[in-house]
């Protein structure tokens, strides 16, 4: 059945936010407009804290938020700041760009198809220290699964240029198609986020989404910080570091993943850059 119905287009915020269960925020400047990193945080976050409340008044109960607008990350907080009654399960924001373009260029380094290639891990902000984590993705050739690093075995390519690529793409794209930037891909994974939000993940795939932290793999709380979740009846969870749990009365397992000391290292690195991204936004709406 086609649940396709109409197209409002409007310059009025209630009525773009009247009823809504899922709101898709776009709103914003970029960098294409010639902002410094300042002036461009300070335009965006005034709009958000501006919607925030308008949303929380006339979107429906349970509307999920996706947050497109850079700083990603910090406009979701501020949002969610200025919209209190909005659960926080329901803020989030968009590293799917970057979770997907990581996926690609394994595909290509490996000449196999996006689809073959699952659960890199986006850590982060929607920003420069973004990390893409590949310890646990996996590559499927003639029905076999494979660690990805071991397909790969270019060790140096997965620490340098593979990282560089997926932190500077998303630019990269901008300069190279001007006024069309990344509409496309950032489109076509705001669809894939939402996708996988309300139809869940496929058992054993994650994705990677902004959401809200609980403290999980020693990432401060409360920031929207980008992990590694799956999905299922409408909600996301957060897929948890390796710990040991009791199944049966006296037989444990280990379960969960297992973290290197890299990976740690960079994720500090993008807690701490999201942590000095919100102090700024926050001074520039005092
Ligand atoms: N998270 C990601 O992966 C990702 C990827 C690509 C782009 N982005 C970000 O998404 C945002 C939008 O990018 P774009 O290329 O579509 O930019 P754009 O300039 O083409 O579109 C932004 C739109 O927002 C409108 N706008 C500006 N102020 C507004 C306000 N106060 N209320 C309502 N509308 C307002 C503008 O008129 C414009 O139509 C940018 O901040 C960009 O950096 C994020």
């Amino acid at each position: 059945m086609n649940m396709f119905q109409q197209v409002v287009a409007t310059n009025d915020n209630v009525e773009a936010c009247k009823d809504v269960n899922i709101a898709i925020m776009i709103a914003g400047h970029s960098r294409k407009d010639g902002l410094d990193t300042k002036d461009l945080m300070s335009k965006n976050v005034s709009i958000y804290k501006d919607v925030a409340s308008v949303l929380e008044q006339h979107a429906a109960a349970d509307c999920k938020v996706l947050v497109v607008t850079n700083p990603a990350n910090t406009n979701a907080l501020i949002l969610k700041d200025f919209a209190p009654s909005i659960p926080e399960k329901n803020i989030t924001c968009l590293t799917r760009l970057d979770h997907n373009i990581a996926l690609s260029l394994i595909a290509e380094k490996i000449k196999v198809p996006v689809s073959d290639v699952k659960n890199i891990i986006i850590w982060g902000n929607h920003y420069l220290h973004r990390y893409p984590d590949i310890n646990h993705a996996t590559v499927t050739i003639k029905n076999e699964e494979k660690p990805v690093k071991e397909r790969i075995g270019d060790d140096h390519w997965l620490k340098t240029e593979f990282i560089t690529n997926v932190q500077q793409r998303g630019s990269a794209l901008n300069r190279s198609q001007k006024a069309k930037n990344s509409a496309l891909s950032c489109a076509s994974a705001a669809c894939d986020h939402i996708h996988d939000w309300v139809y869940g993940t496929p058992k054993g795939k994650w994705v990677s989404m902004g959401v809200y932290s609980d403290g999980s793999y020693g990432i401060p709380k409360d920031i929207i910080h980008s992990f590694l979740v799956k999905c299922e009846k409408g909600k996301w969870s957060i897929v948890q570091e390796k710990k040991c749990i009791q199944c049966l009365e006296l037989i444990y397992a280990m379960v969960g993943l297992t973290i290197d000391a890299l990976t740690r290292e960079k994720m500090v690195l993008a807690a701490k850059d999201l942590q000095e991204e919100i102090s700024m936004a926050k001074s520039c709406l005092d």
